[in-house]
């Protein structure tokens, strides 16, 4: 690369700082062996006829044209047929650079850098000048996807070449004696110097071989390993010397494709042989052999790739320093501006002495302060740990102190939070107390309001009643005036009327008491008692008992008429009469004592046949002396307000001819003459009389 430094005063560069241009001479890229820019657009021209670039396009419009990056990425889909979807949502530009950029590296080829083809996409034209050359990464990538895109229509079409002589080799291999692999390669550094004119084209790139052995790939005669290697395929060798052979160093000098040549030579003979396992592990073997050598191959193109990269940046720098060194040895121009600077910078830097002696002044005073600052900082050191150690020492007693004072607050925070507690209860309780009260006390307000008036308007009421009492207890007054008037006039007439009642009453009774002589004085009445328990009620005597008092007695034991005999009484009570009607026969009689009249009443009859029971009885089923009491009585409590009685009893009992007093607690008084009353005379007359 010959990198000469123009000189160009109608160009500007980065050195007009210096009153000088200097423009480098942009690099020839047909100088890297990749082929011109020309060549680039026909190619490119060729594989996408609708870029329709100009044959004589710049660098800068082939740039416009691959800058989207959707021209790269084709090129690569050419290459590995889908490696970049070109359907996917990329954004051109950026992105899909990137993914070309990304693919490169995935294929271990030479690539640019994103700013060799974007860095002056805003850049000014002055900066564009300077880096004509700044493409040159783009092309030489181009040069080597072009170079590999040859190579792979050679390559897929030779393999379809080796597939044919595969399968005639197959046919009459053994008519043939070797066969070598059709991507037999040449790859090692030293076999690339030592064999250029065989492995290599004038691009340093590995050729291309043919279906047929190349003499090229034929071993060399004047080598040792190469005759042992006859020998032994020829089966002249033994097998303990193969391995001698094998174990020396002779092996590694030999060249690889010696080695593949040697390895594939040795599969063919033992796939021939077709010895069961061996014969398939040599097939796999020679498989893997081929995947090794592809693989090789690759390699060896990327070193090669990085090979010419490295020597393209090695030249461009190389021109870079020469332009630099011509610079440098430059111009006068700039030295004059050089020394203006010079005393320019001499000026300063006496300046800048003349200040430093002012401040090494400065600083010698500032060091005098500094010092005597130094012993009072000390001093005030000193007195600041005395300080220090007394004011630790108190603030030791302080936390002390407070340490207590805290424990005695927090106890008493404790309580006052516990009285706080107590407190909120209390004051809930009362709270709730005193609203419940307070709604208590609310109702009680309400119904005393009603209650008052209520109160009010009885009391208007009240008042309003008052008056029209007054008035009516006036108009009362006046009708009660009148009333008593009337009521005087009426009793006159009720005096006339009682004092006819009188008269009346009198000859009412008379009336009564005629009645009472009508019916007879002297009444006898028969009860029969009904039989007492344990007595036989077959035997009675009683045939009949009439309406009017007639009683049939039977007495069997008395022949003829005297069996039946007939008894007649004012009254006959059965078996069945009660108490109540026994007196209510004898209550008119009784009566007559409270009109005057003397009345007497007695029992006649054999033991055990009924007196006490009719005359006192018990009390359950009072006989008839009681009966007539309570009747007296009852009849004089009415006739209180006009009559006043005095009511005596007197009970005898006539027994043996003995009158006895039954009243009387003293035994003297018991027998007859006791008492001389006209009416027990008149018993005794009737009884001495025989009427009874
Ligand atoms: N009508 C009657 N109904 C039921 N029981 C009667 C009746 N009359 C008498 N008795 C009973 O007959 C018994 C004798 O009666 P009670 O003592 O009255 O006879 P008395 O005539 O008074 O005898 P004494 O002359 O011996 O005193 C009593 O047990 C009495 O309860």
């Amino acid at each position: 690369m010959n990198v000469q430094p123009q000189r160009n005063r109608n160009e500007m560069g980065i050195y007009a700082r210096f009153g000088s241009v200097a423009r480098p001479r942009e690099p020839k890229f047909e100088d890297n062996g990749y082929g011109s820019v020309k060549s680039l657009v026909e190619w490119l021209n060729n594989l996408f006829p609708y870029l329709d670039l100009p044959p004589e396009a710049t660098e800068e419009e082939l740039r416009d044209c691959l800058i989207d990056g959707t021209v790269l990425c084709s090129i690569l889909n050419k290459l590995r047929p889908g490696l970049i979807d070109m359907r996917t949502s990329f954004r051109p530009g950026a992105d899909y650079l990137k993914r070309f950029l990304d693919a490169m590296d995935e294929m271990g080829l030479l690539r640019f850098v994103l700013e060799d083809i974007q860095q002056h996409a805003g850049a000014t034209s002055t900066l564009i000048m300077w880096h004509k050359g700044y493409m040159l990464p783009v092309l030489q990538c181009l040069g080597t996807l072009k170079e590999h895109l040859k190579n792979s229509d050679i390559h897929s079409r030779r393999r379809g070449d080796v597939h044919e002589v595969e399968l005639s080799n197959r046919a009459d291999h053994s008519q043939r004696g070797s066969s070598f692999n059709s991507d037999n390669l040449a790859v090692n550094g030293e076999d690339k110097h030592k064999n250029p004119s065989n492995d290599t084209d004038q691009h340093g790139h590995l050729t291309s071989v043919s279906p047929e052995p190349s003499p090229s790939l034929v071993p060399d005669a004047g080598n040792k390993f190469s005759e042992v290697l006859k020998q032994g395929l020829s089966g002249e060798l033994s097998d303990d010397n193969i391995t001698k052979l094998i174990s020396s160093s002779s092996v590694d000098n030999e060249s690889t494709h010696m080695l593949f040549s040697f390895l594939n030579q040795i599969l063919d003979e033992t796939i021939d042989k077709k010895d069961g396992h061996a014969y398939h592990m040599a097939r796999m073997l020679k498989q893997v052999v081929q995947i090794i050598e592809q693989r090789v191959s690759a390699q060896a193109e990327n070193l090669k790739d990085h090979n010419n990269l490295c020597r393209v940046r090695s030249e461009k720098y190389q021109s870079r320093i020469k332009v630099l060194e011509t610079l440098a040895s430059g111009s006068t121009e700039e030295i004059e501006v050089l020394l203006s600077h010079l005393k320019q910078i001499k000026m300063e830097k006496t300046e800048i002495e003349e200040k430093e002696r002012l401040k090494s002044r400065d600083l010698a005073t500032l060091n005098e302060e500094k010092n005597s600052l130094g012993i009072e900082n000390f001093a005030l050191k000193r007195e600041l740990e005395t300080l220090k150690r007394t004011h630790e020492e108190h603030c030791l007693q302080i936390e002390t102190q407070a340490k207590e004072i805290n424990q005695a607050l927090e106890k008493k925070a404790h309580d006052l939070e516990r009285y706080l507690m107590e407190s909120k209860k209390r004051v809930k309780q009362l709270e709730s107390f005193s609203e419940s009260k307070s709604e208590g006390w609310k109702k009680k307000e309400e119904t005393f309001r009603l209650f008052l008036n209520n109160h009010q308007r009885a009391l208007q009421e009240l008042k309003i009643a008052y008056a029209s009492v007054k008035q009516e207890v006036r108009m009362t007054k006046r009708r009660y005036a009148e009333q008593f008037y009337g009521l005087g006039m009426e009793l006159e007439g009720v005096v006339h009327a009682a004092d006819n009642y009188h008269s009346v009453l009198a000859e009412n009774r008379k009336l009564y008491n005629e009645v009472q002589d009508l019916k007879g004085n002297i009444r006898v009445y028969c009860r029969v008692r009904p039989f007492l328990p344990g007595q036989c009620k077959n035997l009675t005597t009683v045939e009949y008992i009439g309406e009017n008092g007639e009683l049939l007695v039977s007495n069997p034991t008395k022949p003829g008429k005297d069996t039946h005999r007939m008894f007649k009484f004012n009254k006959v009570f059965g078996q069945a009469a009660s108490q109540e009607e026994v007196f209510l026969d004898t209550r008119p009689l009784i009566r007559t004592v409270l009109d005057g009249f003397n009345v007497c009443i007695f029992a006649y009859g054999q033991t055990g046949s009924g007196k006490t029971y009719t005359m006192s009885s018990k009390e359950e089923d009072w006989g008839v002396n009681y009966r007539a009491l309570r009747d007296l009585f009852h009849i004089a409590q009415s006739r209180k307000g006009s009559m006043t009685y005095e009511i005596g009893v007197q009970m005898v009992e006539i027994y043996n001819e003995q009158v006895r007093d039954l009243l009387t607690c003293h035994g003297s008084h018991k027998r007859y003459p006791f008492l001389l009353d006209f009416s027990f005379m008149a018993i005794f007359q009737l009884l001495h009389d025989g009427l009874f």
